[in-house]
């Protein structure tokens, strides 16, 4: 019976994903003020800072790095495309992964310029902005494939998408809470990921704090996890890994912009047992 509930749950999620809107979430929570390079007190910069600091600060490395949930972003692998030599994007929906592609080709047509993305993170980096075009070659060079996910199937992706040792880490940001019917299926999809990591392999997670809903595009509006610090870190323990580092974001009023009631952000560094 349980098991009956929790199938139906997952399906009613998938359901409501069939009319997320790439663009209009990008537009929602990827432009000004929530991405803004001007302001110190922007979500964005902030996570971005996060992410630097822990690709960066000497203990992640390895050759493979996947990012679960991708959507239509690319900001989660900006620091981690100068430390691993292959990254794969994963998405459990063709739009978004057609949005990433058509990045990823130089196609154009994509739905936001990531170039002050670029810019900020190589800031960060300790190079002068215009290295951005270097960054994104880099970035295009090591992004190896784009791949569909399912965060709720024990193993989320296809057989030997992922090398069976493992990738050495794992970033995802703002999916697992957001695709998930209750906190249960958010633990378990948590295990179901950690199978793709390696023993010993680093997890960057990203995600809402108090949010029971989003809009994933104009009138789309998506149940997510309500989370708090504490179940964060018990969901964590329960599917084996050890916390490193988590971080608080609390947000500021004017970046409560009516497109979701996320109260803040949280951004954990673990590694698996
Ligand atoms: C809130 S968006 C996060 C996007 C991006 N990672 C970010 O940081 O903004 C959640 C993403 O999870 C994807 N998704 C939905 N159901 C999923 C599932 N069962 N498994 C994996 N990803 C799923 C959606 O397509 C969407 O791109
Ligand atoms: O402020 N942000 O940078 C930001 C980015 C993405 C998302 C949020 C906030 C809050 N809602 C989630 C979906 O549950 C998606």
């Amino acid at each position: 019976m349980a098991e009956k509930r929790a199938e139906n749950g997952v399906a009613a999620m998938a359901a409501c994903y069939q009319r997320f809107d790439p663009a209009a979430y990008l537009q929602y929570n990827y432009t000004p003020p929530r991405a803004d390079f001007d302001r110190k007190d922007s979500i964005v910069p902030w996570k971005l800072a996060c992410l630097h600091r822990a690709f960066t600060e000497g203990d992640v490395n390895g050759e493979l790095l996947v990012d679960i949930g991708s959507g239509p972003t690319l900001y989660q692998v900006l620091s981690g495309c100068e430390v691993f030599n292959q990254v794969l994007l994963t998405d459990f929906l063709e739009v978004n992964r057609q949005e990433l592609r058509r990045w990823v080709r130089d196609e154009g047509s994509c739905n936001l310029d990531w170039t002050p993305y670029l810019q900020y993170v190589c800031k960060l980096e300790g190079r002068r902005p215009s290295a951005w075009t270097e960054k994104a070659v880099k970035l295009r060079k090591v992004i190896k494939d784009i791949l569909p996910i399912d965060v709720h199937r024990p193993q989320p992706m296809a057989p030997g998408a992922v090398p069976s040792a493992g990738a050495d880490c794992l970033v995802s940001c703002f999916c697992l809470e957001s695709v998930s019917p209750d906190l249960p299926a958010f633990t378990r999809a948590l295990g179901h990921i950690g199978k793709l990591l390696r023993p010993g392999g680093h997890l960057l997670l990203i995600g809402a704090l108090g949010e029971s809903y989003y809009l994933g595009g104009p009138g789309v509006k998506i149940p997510v996890v309500p989370l708090n610090e504490a179940q964060v870190c018990s969901s964590l323990k329960e599917t084996g890994y050890t916390l490193i580092r988590l971080e608080v974001y609390t947000l500021p009023q004017d970046m409560r912009v009516g497109v979701d009631d996320v109260t803040g952000v949280f951004f954990v560094k673990a590694k698996k047992d």
